[in-house]
C-alpha cells in the first residue's frame, strides 16, 4: 500500500514537473514577429467562445492569403497563443516527425448505438452505449473545471479532489469492469477459435502484436478515446446534413429516389458495396460538410522540439499551430460561389473526373480539403463516419418525413463554441413515420 502511495506521489510529482517545464519552456515573446490578432474593444473570453470566426476570417484575409502566419488567443491556454499557418506550410507539417510536431440530440444516441455495436459487439452494446455517452460528456466537461479551479502545478491533485475528474475515473472503472469477462475469455482463446469482428478484438490484437497483454482498463481507455473523437463530430455532422437536406427539397427527392433504386438493385441489402453506390447522397454530404464544417481549424499540432520551416519561419517549443480549414473551404479562390451550398458541385466534378480518381471526391477523401485533417494524423474514423452517416440517412429518408415546426423556416443559425461550429441541437424538428 505504502509502495503504491509512493509511486503515485512520484508519478504526480513527475507530472507536475513536466507541466512546469513545459510552461517554462514556452514564452509568447519567442513568436517574434508573427502578428497577434485580437478583438477591438471588448477582448473578453466570452467573445472568443462565441465569435472566434471573426478573428480567423480577418487573419485569413489579411495574412494567410498573403502567405503569412498570424496568432490569436488560445481558448485552452491564454498564455500560449495559437499560431494559424498559411497552406504553404502544410506539406512540411504533414511530413514532420512525430517527436517534432505532436498532437495535442438524439443523433448522438443513434451514432453511439451504432458505434457501440461495432466497437464492443452485440452482447455489451446497450450497457456500453450508456456508459460511453456518460463518459464522453464527463470527459468534455472536466478539463475546463480543472483549468478554472487549479493552478497548473496542482492539476495532478484534481483526480483526488475534483468531482468532475472523479466522475470520469468512475465511468472508466465501470467500463473496465464491464469488459473484464470478455477480455479474459478472449485472452484465453486460441488461434483456431471463432474470430470476433469488433474493436475489442482489433485492439487486443494490436497490443499483443507489440508484445503487451492489455488489461480491461487499457482496452476501455482505448475505446473511450475513439468514442470521444467520434460521437459529437459524427452526430453534429449528421444533424448539419439533415438541416441542409431540408433546405434543398429537390436534392432530398433525388436522394430518396437514388436510395430506392440502389436498394432495388442490391438483393443482399445495405452492404458496403450497396452504400458506395449512393453517389448523390455522398456528393451532398461532402458539399454540406464543406459549407458547414464541424470545426474552423484542423491539423492542430504542438511544437515538441524547435522547428524551422524551409523559408526560415521558426517556432519555439510549446507553440500550438493549426490551419484555417473552414476559411479555405469558404474562400471564393478555392471554390466558385463558395458561400453557396451547391448540391450538384461534387456530382459535376466527379462526372468530369477520370474514373480512376473519382474516389478522391468522395465524402471521406482528404483530397483538396482539410475537414479530416491531414497526414499521418488525418481522422482514422472517417470511413466509419462515412458509412454510419450513409446508413443513418438511408433509414431517416426512407422511414420518416420531417419538417420545421413552422412553414418557411430554414436552417437555424449554427452555435459556434470556441473553434467548433455546431448545428443548433436545440432547434425543434417534427418527425413522422412515413405512411402514417
Ligand atoms: C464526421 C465525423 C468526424 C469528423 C468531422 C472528424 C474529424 C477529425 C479531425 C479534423 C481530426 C484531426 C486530424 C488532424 O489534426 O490532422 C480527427 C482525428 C481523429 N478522429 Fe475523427 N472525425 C470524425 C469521426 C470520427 C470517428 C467516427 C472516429 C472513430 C470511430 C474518429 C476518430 C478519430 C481519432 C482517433 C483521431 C485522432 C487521430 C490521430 O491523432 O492520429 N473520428 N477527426
Amino acid at each position: 500500500m505504502a509502495l503504491v502511495a509512493l509511486s503515485s506521489l512520484v508519478a504526480a510529482v513527475a507530472a507536475a514537473g513536466w507541466i512546469l517545464w513545459w510552461r517554462r519552456a514556452f514564452s509568447a515573446s519567442k513568436l517574434g514577429s508573427i502578428p497577434y490578432l485580437k478583438f477591438d474593444g471588448d477582448d473578453s473570453e466570452a467573445r472568443y467562445t462565441a465569435e472566434s470566426r471573426t478573428i480567423i476570417s480577418r487573419g485569413y484575409q489579411e495574412y494567410l492569403k498573403r502567405g503569412q502566419p498570424f496568432c490569436m488567443r488560445n481558448p485552452i491556454d491564454s498564455k500560449r497563443p495559437l499560431v494559424i499557418l498559411p497552406f504553404k506550410y502544410l506539406d512540411e507539417v504533414r511530413s514532420a516527425p512525430q517527436n517534432k510536431l505532436s498532437l495535442p440530440l438524439q443523433l448522438d444516441k443513434v451514432f453511439s448505438r451504432m458505434s457501440a455495436r461495432v466497437l464492443v459487439g452485440p452482447e455489451l452494446r446497450d450497457e456500453w452505449q450508456k456508459l460511453s455517452l456518460a463518459y464522453v460528456s464527463a470527459v468534455l466537461k472536466a478539463p475546463s473545471t480543472v483549468r478554472a479551479k487549479y493552478h497548473p502545478s496542482l492539476y495532478w491533485l484534481a483526480k483526488y479532489l475534483n468531482p468532475d475528474v472523479k466522475e470520469v475515473l468512475k465511468f472508466r472503472r465501470q467500463a473496465g469492469q464491464l469488459l473484464q469477462p470478455t477480455i479474459k475469455a478472449r485472452l484465453a482463446s486460441s488461434p483456431g477459435d471463432e474470430p470476433h469482428e469488433d474493436a475489442i478484438q482489433w485492439l487486443l490484437d494490436g497490443h499483443r502484436a507489440k508484445g503487451r497483454t492489455p488489461t480491461a482498463d487499457d482496452i476501455a481507455q482505448n475505446l473511450f478515446v475513439l468514442m470521444t473523437a467520434s460521437i459529437h463530430s459524427t452526430s453534429s455532422t449528421a444533424l448539419s446534413i439533415l438541416f441542409d437536406l431540408m433546405d434543398h427539397p429537390q436534392s432530398l427527392a433525388d436522394i430518396r429516389r437514388e436510395i430506392a433504386q440502389v436498394r432495388s438493385q442490391n438483393s443482399a441489402g445495405w452492404t458496403r458495396h450497396a452504400l458506395s453506390e449512393l453517389h448523390t447522397l455522398d456528393a451532398f454530404m461532402r458539399e454540406s460538410q464543406r459549407v458547414h464544417s464541424f470545426t474552423q481549424l484542423t491539423v492542430q499540432r504542438i511544437v515538441a522540439s524547435p522547428w524551422t520551416f524551409k523559408d526560415g519561419l521558426s517556432l519555439p517549443v510549446g507553440t500550438q499551430l493549426s490551419f484555417a480549414s473552414n476559411e479555405h473551404n469558404l474562400d471564393a479562390d478555392t471554390h466558385a460561389d463558395a458561400a453557396t451550398l451547391d448540391a450538384g458541385r461534387f456530382l459535376r466534378r466527379t462526372a468530369a473526373a477520370d474514373p480512376s480518381s473519382q474516389h478522391r471526391l468522395h465524402f471521406a477523401s482528404t483530397e483538396d480539403t482539410l475537414v479530416w485533417g491531414s497526414g499521418a494524423h488525418a481522422c482514422p474514423g472517417r470511413f466509419f463516419a462515412e458509412e454510419a452517416l450513409r446508413l443513418i440517412f438511408v433509414r431517416l429518408l426512407t422511414a420518416y418525413d420531417f419538417k420545421h415546426p413552422a412553414d418557411g423556416q430554414q436552417r437555424p443559425p449554427d452555435m459556434p463554441r470556441n473553434f467548433n461550429i455546431v448545428p443548433n441541437v436545440m432547434a425543434p424538428l417534427l418527425f413522422r413515420e412515413k405512411g402514417i
